[in-house]
């Protein structure tokens, strides 16, 4: 957007934000998983019961995974932000944080508004018609009858799923569940939309009317976080791209040069630009991300380091 710096309003700010998953379960623990374990289903309840508190409460599979580490940014009203990233990087955990469903475990966020989560399929029942998870997801998503009857055709039309509508989700292809959830979560426009891979599902006619909306929501003033693995989406969606690995925020600018940077660590050269990250990142500890970013530019004119 050409708006300056100064005059933009921020909509997300994210400060040092760590997300640490807990997990739970049996084999998992420093002690669980030995030969022994395979008579567990053999035990009685008060055996097994006694063989737990012998262990200690504290070594039953009991497992920490974190999962955002230390990520700070500020998004403003108006941006479309692509988050990019190798698989596990933390995408889709910083998103379901934004989107209010996974609390972040330190650190700070701040909504200036309200987000809505694509993927509303939490509370879309497979078993139900179309026309009863439009009503469940769209009043899930805080709208109320009366907003849900005046927006049901716009939603009917944009999902395109014809005969399907009165048919059970556990029906439609994948294609059309995404149009669905889009279709529902787009119903009013959110101030923050957060969505996450629904778009890889559907096809070219589906993602550019997905396009047209987004641009929509953006205009509105509206932020809009869009999870993707394909480049040409981030480029053709976003102003702006946060590239994740191992949980930690790595760059963040322009979708062309955030991609190039990431493309090239996954890339064929990635040993010798692995070496060229590791470096980079010592001398941020060091000197601070401008001196990261100056090394880098010894390579790419284009690369930032946040
Ligand atoms: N509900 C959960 N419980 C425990 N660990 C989880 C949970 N969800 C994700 N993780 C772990 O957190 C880390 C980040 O996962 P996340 O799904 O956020 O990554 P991602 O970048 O979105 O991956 P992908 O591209 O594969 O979707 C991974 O190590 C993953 O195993």
């Amino acid at each position: 957007m050409d708006v300056p710096e100064g005059d933009r309003v921020p909509s997300v700010i994210a400060s040092h934000l760590d997300i640490t998953y807990r997990v739970y379960g049996s084999g998992t623990g420093s002690d669980a998983g030995g030969p022994g374990d395979r008579q567990v289903d053999n035990l009685d309840e008060e055996s097994l019961m006694r063989r737990l508190l012998a262990r200690g409460l504290g070594t039953v599979g009991r497992r920490e995974v974190q999962a955002v580490r230390d990520v700070s940014f500020v998004a403003y009203r108006g941006e479309s932000i692509g988050i990019v990233g190798a698989n596990g990087s933390g995408k889709s955990t910083l998103l379901r944080t934004i989107a209010g469903l996974v609390p972040p475990t330190s650190g700070r966020l701040w909504l200036g508004g309200r987000a809505s989560l694509l993927g509303v399929n939490a509370v879309l029942m497979p078993k139900l018609s179309g026309r009863d998870n439009i009503w469940i997801g769209a009043q899930a998503l805080g709208l109320s009858p009366a907003q849900v009857r005046a927006a049901f055709d716009d939603i009917v039309e944009f999902a395109d799923i014809g005969d399907f509508l009165d048919l059970p989700m556990s029906t439609y292809s994948s294609g059309m569940g995404s149009r669905l959830r889009f279709a529902i979560s787009t119903a009013i426009t959110p101030d923050i939309l957060v969505v996450d891979e629904a778009l890889s599902t559907g096809d070219a006619h589906f993602r550019a009317r997905a396009t047209e909306r987004i641009t929509a929501i953006r205009e509105n003033a509206g932020t809009v976080f869009v999870v993707s693995h394909n480049d040409s989406t981030i480029k053709k969606m976003c102003d702006r791209a946060l590239w994740m690995d191992n949980g930690k925020l790595l760059a963040d600018g322009e979708p062309t040069p955030v991609l190039g940077l990431y493309g090239r660590k996954y890339g064929k050269h990635r040993a010798v630009w692995r070496q060229r990250f590791d470096e980079a990142h010592r001398i941020a500890d060091a000197e601070g991300a401008e001196a990261a970013a100056e090394y880098l530019r010894r390579w790419d004119k284009n690369a930032s380091w946040e």
